[in-house]
């Protein structure tokens, strides 16, 4: 009820102990709280939160403008009410190294398993756009040494994220992978990657966990989990796959509402009420009290 039982330092030793089995986990991003319950009861390994989609949620495009607080305050929010390690999107670190490492703390206190910082400069953009630009090397590496020592827990995850393969081409980027894990980061994200001979060219250069973003209706093929498992990727993370699915699933709808001038037709479409209900633990909250709470439903609702 409320919230989940698991703490946030049993959350990051999950993860670590997920990545450390050499199996690929599988990451969906969640688009609010309740999606993350979701995601946890359809048994997946963990959890997202994405910088795209907690921008698109505010109603506002993925180019930095949300701020370290803000989405520290929303990320609580998901950590709250599910028990799955959550991998949370900070771009860029939200300005200068001393500003990634406060986010580091911030990030930390919101019950988060980790976190992944990018090199390219603000204002930053989605890594599937062209036109991106990154910071220098070392100064990213400033960047992450300022992140890994704010960090508290030492099994709070730091991944880093290089942009670079757009910009200067797969050894660069390669490169650049290297000098970030010998700056502190944990993991390594290597942004929109071409093809199936990118990510094994990367996973045989670096020895660390490799995150695979397969991101729709952007630069990089959508690998099939079982390939990614073969090239020895650790995630393969699905970030807005399931803000695309309810958006085109809530445009369909707005529209035939309004064709129709009911919802009739959507009825077979929609999570029925007892599958929400179930999702948040009503039964629960009936047997903490069940002379203050009685929440039986008819039959086939
Ligand atoms: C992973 C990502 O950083 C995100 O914010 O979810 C985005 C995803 C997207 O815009 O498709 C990215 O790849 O830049
Ligand atoms: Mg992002």
């Amino acid at each position: 009820m409320l919230h989940t039982r698991t703490t946030a330092a049993e959350r990051r030793r999950d993860l670590r102990t997920k990545l450390a089995s050499g199996r690929l986990l599988r990451v969906p991003g969640a688009l609010n709280p309740l999606s993350a319950k979701l995601i946890e009861d359809t048994g997946f390994d963990a959890c997202y939160l994405s910088g795209a989609v907690l921008a698109a949620d505010l109603g506002l495009p993925d180019i930095g403008l949300t701020t370290s607080t803000e989405i520290a305050a929303r990320a609580q929010q998901f950590t709250r009410v599910t028990g799955l390690p959550a991998l949370i999107d900070a771009d860029t670190g939200f300005g200068e190294p001393m500003n990634a490492a406060r986010t580091v703390q911030l990030m930390e206190d919101a019950g988060l398993a980790g976190l992944h910082l990018e090199d390219q400069v603000n204002p930053k953009r989605c890594g599937h756009l062209d036109g991106k630009a990154v910071v220098e090397r070392e100064e990213m590496a400033r960047r992450l040494r300022a992140a890994a020592d704010a960090r508290r827990d030492p099994d709070f995850l730091l991944m880093a994220r290089t942009d670079a393969r757009s910009v200067e081409g797969l050894d660069a980027a390669i490169d650049r992978a290297r000098a970030y894990v010998d700056a502190g980061a944990d993991a390594i994200f290597p942004e929109a990657l071409r093809g199936e001979a990118e990510f094994a060219a990367f996973r045989d250069a670096v020895d660390v966990p490799l995150l695979a973003n397969m991101t729709e209706f952007g630069k990089s093929p959508l690998l099939g989990a079982a390939t990614l498992e073969r090239l020895g990727y650790n995630i393969a993370l699905y970030p807005v796959t399931l803000l695309r699915l309810a958006m085109g699933a809530v445009e369909d709808g707005l529209r035939t509402l309004a064709a129709d001038g009911t919802q009739e037709a959507l009825l077979p479409r929609m999570q029925p009420r007892s599958r929400l209900y179930e999702l948040l633990g009503y039964d629960q909250y009936a047997a903490f009290d069940s002379s203050v709470h009685d929440f039986t439903l008819p039959p086939g609702d």
